[in-house]
């Protein structure tokens, strides 16, 4: 685990590293809540802050005592000094160090950078209350020295190395110090600023560097490099691996116990193997000089003569070539084992009469010049040569130390279809498909993102899978590690301020949105992605020509594939997850075409309408309509894309399109798009919630719980992320609507455990169980669905002595309640309940209420169970419990009853979840092709699904 002394991602605010002081103790703590000193200066703490530490709420931390400590001299308290943590100034701290770290190859220089978000929590009452309640002092991020952040992976061609440096000096990577949201442009150079660098150009332009940016070169192990990369990305990416199969692409799921050993091919310029054993346990075992830059370079000067004198540049490019292989039949240069047979197979030793026997042999019989060839054809014989030869060579290394995995990396492959069923086939074919080829997202970052990793102050060793959440710009889908031409104006650094918008929503016009414009423009470039291959062997030989002859070939695939990586070290893993390694959280896998195909169209239906509500959620400016119209757009080309490569993003579940949906939304700056809806329906069922709860009040426990239940499955109908229910809403009122659900309420329901719930609510045969002690209460949607619906429901756990924690998103999707929106709605509710307003005040969502007097004449002394509000980690209508708040995950510690509400979270999501708790799924199937495949029923039929404790 890191250490956090004076690391720098930690709370460094111009210049100044501003600590918290706690007066009892005397020590001083840091952001993340870590005692750094304890009166003493600081060249103590080395010693003091090893080994099993104790932080302040007893847990020990791990400290490596290499890493540079905090100055406090000169520190100082700012502001006054009575208050219980003021913060400490220490003006004397100049740890500087990049958050850039480079791989500077023979041909590509690839980038990986940092940009951290700031802890930008907006002071909520709620959160601090939650986090008294469930004795969250900060979370588990204490043990982090990354308060969060992102992770960029770009490239340049080596020979643009100018055009790296200008892109380094616009975003000013090499000046070591960020703040908040944005690079301090105004600090100045830091004269010892150090860059992490690998590859050969860290030696070759190490000079350049100091000359243009003012910087020094810190050389790391080219070799240390890309295994520490390798190692990092396979535990840390959920589907970092895949493989990749006549056309057909799977991504692999790795057991982070059982990774090692495997062999490590890099096919860069050149071509290095090396056995991986352990982190930093590695041998070179072999390698060949035939790789990359073989493929490039040979290509280039064969194809010379036949360059079209039209073209911009001399000789073709990397990219060009592989595209120009696209097209190429390696038939007319390469001999065939036909060729030798007459035409064919020579069966007795298993090789097809098309398998190449010898690459390039036809040159030697035919009377033809280098100019008879067509590139395209000289293109292709060079890329199978050179692929089935580093396959071969590769198996025969596994072979020789026993290893049957080898994953594949360098920036050779570029997420080109061909070049990886090439290199399968020769692991398949010599290995008679004992071994496996595997192919990793960031197949080219591996030397940088070891290089990063090299910093040892990063703290990204200590990150999980479960930390890290890729996005890929939904407005600017070409910044994600495409090669970059002249410095673009960064449209990710863009997104990241209107993240950091979302939550400082006050400040959030402060903001230009001028990228906007670029995007409409930029949005017309994004075009069908790479087509994906179908079979294109031929059985026992190798291949014909490439399948996806004749399409575009988007050979940079493997620059789109890559996203940015969200670094979020609250995140944890839902504790109460049965079996957390085999948990899936998408119901409908997408890799079914017919099934993505409906999906698709659905989503594309319901565009104009989504882009309405959001233009109308903006007030229906002229720049909200521009805006709306831009996501439109967006959106569609990311599902055209996935349509065309439905793996280009990881796994694709229907929850992920859903998800992209939102964040598309938010990238257009449209940050709660169906907000006036929700406060409607809030109202309106507000107004009714008093008669609905005296209407309960005067019933027997029995048909109190079954009304209550049903009111929840005809509550759930007020979903505006569903095309039947919105053509409903036109023809009646909120209230209508939900009489109407209610009235057809008839049980069974299609899937129907309400029998078993209730005997273990209410008990049989006289016996009365004990009641639950925590209930955790996923929520959906606003209006009906939570107050007629879910705070009913919770009343009545409350009302049985069982704590309530309403979970809800973090932010906004559709039209589901949110956790900022939720203590207002159980305060109005409140007004009505006692029982409510009790829960209420003892799980501290009615603080101000408490200074009041309440409905009885009392003064606020709570005696009831508590009822508390939670956020969920993410702004979806979907939930992948694998990514939960930390809040939650607190909460869930002592919960024995899950209830999860909604399409979303129940159905799309979590339907086949189990947890170690007891587990209720409520909801209205409203969609019709969902409830045929689900539940073999219909639209608006309903789901009571009762599991006991696994
Ligand atoms: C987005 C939703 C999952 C939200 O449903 P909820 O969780 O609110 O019940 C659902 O509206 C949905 O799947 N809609 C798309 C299908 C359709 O329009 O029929
Ligand atoms: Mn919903």
């Amino acid at each position: 685990m890191a250490g956090l002394n004076g690391d720098p991602f930690l709370g460094i605010d111009d210049n100044i590293e501003k600590l918290q002081y706690n007066n009892n103790s005397k020590e001083v703590i840091d952001k993340e809540g870590l005692v750094v000193g304890i009166g003493e200066d600081s060249s103590n703490n080395k010693n003091n802050n090893q080994g099993g530490e104790k932080d302040m709420a007893g847990n020990s931390i791990h400290r490596s005592g290499s890493r540079p400590q905090l100055d406090l001299s000169k520190a100082e308290i700012q502001g006054n000094s009575e208050e219980r943590d003021p913060t400490i100034l220490l003006p004397n701290q100049t740890d500087d160090i990049s958050h850039l770290a480079l791989d500077i190859g023979g041909s590509l220089i690839k980038l990986v950078y940092f940009s951290r978000h700031e802890d930008q929590s907006v002071d909520d009452k709620r959160k601090k209350t939650v986090k008294e309640r469930l004795g969250i002092s900060n979370g588990n991020r204490r043990n982090f020295p990354i308060l969060g952040g992102r992770l960029h992976f770009v490239k340049f061609e080596t020979s643009k190395l100018n055009e790296c440096l200008d892109f380094i000096s616009s975003k000013q990577l090499h000046r070591g110090r960020i703040d908040s949201h944005h690079w301090n442009s105004e600090a100045p150079a830091n004269e010892n600023a150090v860059i992490k660098a690998t590859g050969g150009g860290a030696y070759k332009f190490a000079d350049l560097f100091k000359e243009r940016l003012g910087v020094s070169i810190d050389k790391e192990d080219e070799m240390d490099c890309l295994v520490a990369g390798a190692n990092f990305l396979l535990k840390a990416i959920r589907h970092e691996a895949f493989t990749h199969m006549e056309g057909h692409k799977e991504f692999v799921q790795i057991d982070h116990n059982d990774l090692f050993p495997y062999l490590l091919v890099n096919i860069g310029s050149g071509v290095s193997i090396i056995k991986v054993d352990g982190d930093g346990k590695f041998q070179r075992v072999s390698g060949t000089n035939v790789g990359g830059g073989t493929y490039w370079g040979l290509g280039r000067l064969l194809t010379k003569c036949n360059r079209p004198y039209s073209s911009v540049t001399p000789l073709f490019s990397f990219d060009e070539l592989l595209e120009l292989s696209q097209r190429g039949d390696n038939r007319t240069i390469d001999m065939l084992v036909g060729d030798i047979y007459g035409g064919m197979d020579y069966s007795k030793i298993g090789l097809s009469a098309s398998t190449i026997a010898s690459s390039f042999g036809k040159a030697i019989s035919d009377k033809k010049e280098l100019q008879d060839y067509r590139p395209e054809d000289i293109s292709l014989s060079l890329l199978r040569m050179i692929s089935y030869n580093i396959g071969q060579i590769s198996y025969l290394n596994a072979l020789r130390f026993g290893l049957k995995r080898i994953f594949f990396g360098g920036f050779f492959i570029r997420g080109h279809a061909y070049t990886m069923d090439t290199i399968s086939f020769a692991v398949h074919f010599w290995s008679k498909g004992e071994a496996q080829a595997m192919f990793l997202r960031h197949e080219g970052f591996l030397g940088a993102v070891g290089a990063f990793m090299s910093y040892q102050k990063h703290g990204l060793d200590d990150l999980m899978v479960h930390h890290l959440v890729e996005r890929f710009p939904m407005g600017a889908p070409y910044t994600g590690g495409k090669i970059h031409g002249p410095p673009l104006g960064d449209l990710n650094e863009k997104a990241s301020i209107i993240e950091f918008c979302l939550t400082n929503m006050r400040q959030f016009m402060l903001y230009s949105i001028s990228w906007m414009e670029k995007f409409v423009l930029k949005g017309t470039e994004i075009t069908a992605p790479v087509p994906m291959a179908p079979p294109g062997t031929t059985g026992l030989g190798g291949f014909e020509v490439p399948s996806s002859r004749g399409a575009t070939l988007r050979s940079d695939a493997s620059a789109l594939n890559v996203g940015v990586l969200h670094l979020v070290p609250t995140l944890e893993v839902f504790p109460l997850l049965a079996d957390p390694k085999m948990y899936e959280p998408n119901t409908i896998d997408l890799s079914d075409h017919k099934e993505l195909e409906y999906w698709f169209t659905v989503l594309s239906e319901h565009l104009p309408d989504l882009v309405d509500k959001a233009v109308a959620s903006e007030g229906g400016t002229d720049d909200a309509k521009r805006r709306g119209d831009a996501f439109a757009r967006a959106f569609s080309a990311h599902l055209a894309r996935l349509m065309e490569e439905p793996a280009a993003y990881g796994k694709l579940g229907l929850a992920n399109l859903l998800e992209l949906r939102e964040e598309c939304l938010r990238e257009f700056q449209f940050l709660d798009a169906y907000r006036s809806i929700k406060q409607r329906e809030n109202e309106a069922s507000l107004a009714v919630l008093p008669d609905l709860l005296l209407e309960l009040d005067h019933m027997d426990e029995e048909t109190r719980l079954l009304t209550l239940i049903e009111g929840v499955l005809a509550a759930n109908i007020f979903d505006w992320g569903s095309r039947a229910c919105v053509d409903l809403y036109h023809k009646g009122t909120i209230i209508e609507i939900y009489r109407m659900s209610r009235n057809k309420m008839q049980r069974p329901w299609q899937v129907d455990d309400f029998d078993l719930f209730k005997e273990r609510m209410l008990g049989s045969e006289g016996k009365k169980p004990r009641p639950h002690k925590r209930a955790l209460l996923f929520v959906d949607n606003s209006g009906a669905d939570i107050v007629l619906g879910m705070l009913p429901l919770a009343r009545e756990l409350l009302r049985r002595g069982t704590e309530v924690v309403l979970v809800a998103n973090s932010l906004p999707a559709l039209n589901d309640v949110t956790a900022m929106e939720l203590p207002d709605i159980v305060a109005e509710a409140a007004k009505h309940c006692d029982i409510l307003r009790r829960a209420a005040e003892a799980g501290g969502l009615l603080v101000d209420a408490m200074n009041n007097n309440t409905l009885d004449g009392s003064r606020g002394n709570s005696s009831s169970v508590p009822l508390m509000v939670v956020e969920n980690g993410c702004g979806s209508p979907c939930i992948d419990l694998r990514q939960v708040s930390s809040e939650l995950a607190a909460a869930a510690k002592h919960a024995d009853l899950v209830i999860l509400e909604g399409m979303g979270r129940a159905l799309h999501t979590n339907f086949n979840a189990r947890f170690k708790c007891e587990a209720l799924k409520l909801a209205m199937v409203k969609n019709q092709r969902l409830a045929e495949k689900l539940i073999k029923g219909k639209i608006y039929d309903c789901v009571c699904r009762y599991e006991p404790a696994t």
